[in-house]
């Protein structure tokens, strides 16, 4: 919240950081004034639309955790600052998808709604992400569809929403604008998906298995300058290993190594078969192969570790420290076999940031 209001000092170094790094910009000083003036008259300011999208795009540079920093600069900023209604959210939450999924040819794209402001409510996506399959629990514990959102599902029914209860039923987006959570439905034709298929194994496809092309991550809060935008979704392009080695693979996921492992006919008696290993590759060639197909844009773990590798290069040659999480940087999948395995980071936190937003906060 910011019931203690924007702290200055925040402020004051992210216009001082906007201003060093875009000369374009002018003086600093003269904005320096009008900045400090909005907040001791309102208890907080407003960003520039310039401020704003530089904001956006320097909080991807510092995220330590993502792999994907090379393009940071291409980031396409929605300045959506006056929408604060639970349709206008859903709306424009719409067109984000038709925009950044651009049939298969995917656009990095952030979509900023109103920010933090005293005594306003600022609204927020419970969903963690804008396309998430439901997980229905049923008696016996056993879980259909996605385990890591039967709480979403759970509060969706809870407000009237009834799935057709398949393994991949995309969820409707919960929007809390003003106290009031609403349910909103996403027309399909904004929900691109591909199916799984592999290149040598005519059995894969039977297995019924996809996934959809566009990851945005709706749950976290994007802070510029002291400034709290807590619903900023925004979206890349998949890097494979996600849904190959986690979400289709993870125990608490879909599980679906052993599934994999026995179609292949391998030897699961002892974990030292590395079957489990075997079906993690063959697994992840059929998510690249099926995107590929479909052309939909995806990265392989070793394309996007050596992307990282130049990113790093051409940040030091900035003068930059680029902040990086060697736990969450490291695929999941034939890590050391990457380059960005072998080396150290420095794990700093830089503002602005993507921050997770707690539960108990707007
Ligand atoms: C363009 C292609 C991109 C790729 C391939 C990519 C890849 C990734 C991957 C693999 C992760 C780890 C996710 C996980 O293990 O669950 C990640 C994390 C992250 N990425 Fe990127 N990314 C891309 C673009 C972006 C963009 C456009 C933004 C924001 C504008 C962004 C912000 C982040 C953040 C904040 C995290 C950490 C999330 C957390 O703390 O939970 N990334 N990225
Ligand atoms: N490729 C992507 N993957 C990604 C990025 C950030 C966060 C996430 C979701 N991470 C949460 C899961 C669940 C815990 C560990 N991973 C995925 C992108 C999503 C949005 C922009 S890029």
């Amino acid at each position: 919240g910011c019931e203690e209001g924007i702290d200055r000092g925040e402020a004051e170094d992210f216009i001082r950081l906007y201003h060093a790094e875009n000369p374009s910009a002018g003086s600093v000083k003269p904005r320096l004034r009008e900045v400090a003036r909005e907040i001791s008259q309102t208890g907080t300011y407003t960003h520039t639309p310039g401020e704003l999208a530089f904001g956006a795009r320097v909080a991807w540079r510092n995220s330590n955790k993502c792999i994907g920093r090379l393009y940071w600069k291409s980031l396409r900023v929605r300045d959506r600052r006056h929408v604060d209604t639970a349709d206008g959210v859903a709306e424009e939450c719409v067109e984000h998808l038709r925009v950044a999924t651009n049939k298969g040819k995917i656009r990095p794209t952030v979509t900023v709604f109103a920010p933090d402001r005293p005594g306003e409510q600022a609204p927020v996506i419970w969903n963690d992400q804008l396309i998430r399959y439901a997980g229905y629990r049923r008696p016996d514990g056993s879980v259909v569809g996605d385990p890591a959102n039967v709480e979403v599902t759970e509060a969706a029914v809870r407000l009237g929403w009834r799935g057709r209860g398949t393994r991949f039923d995309v969820l409707p987006l919960i929007i809390e604008a003003k106290g009031t959570p609403a349910l909103r439905g996403l027309p399909a034709e904004v929900v691109l998906e591909v199916p799984l298929r592999h290149p040598s194994f005519r059995w894969f496809a039977d297995l019924g298995l996809k996934w959809h092309a566009v990851p945005v991550i709706s749950n976290m809060c994007l802070e510029i300058g002291g400034i709290r935008y807590p619903c900023a979704p925004f979206n890349g392009w998949y890097m494979g290993t996600e849904i190959g080695a986690r979400n289709l693979a993870d125990a608490d996921r879909y599980d679906q190594l052993a599934v994999v492992a026995e179609r292949l006919g391998l030897d699961m008696s002892h974990d030292r078969t590395l079957w489990r290993d075997q079906a993690l590759v063959e697994l992840n060639v059929a998510v690249l192969h099926s995107f590929e197909e479909d052309g939909v844009a995806v990265t392989d773990h070793h394309t996007e570790a050596r992307r990282f590798m130049l990113h790093l290069e051409k940040e030091e040659r900035s003068g930059r420290v680029c902040p990086a999480d060697w736990s969450w940087i490291v695929p999941p999948l034939s890590g050391a076999a990457t380059p960005v395995f072998h080396r150290y980071y420095d794990d700093v936190e830089l503002t602005p940031a993507f921050v997770r937003r707690d539960r108990n906060q707007s």
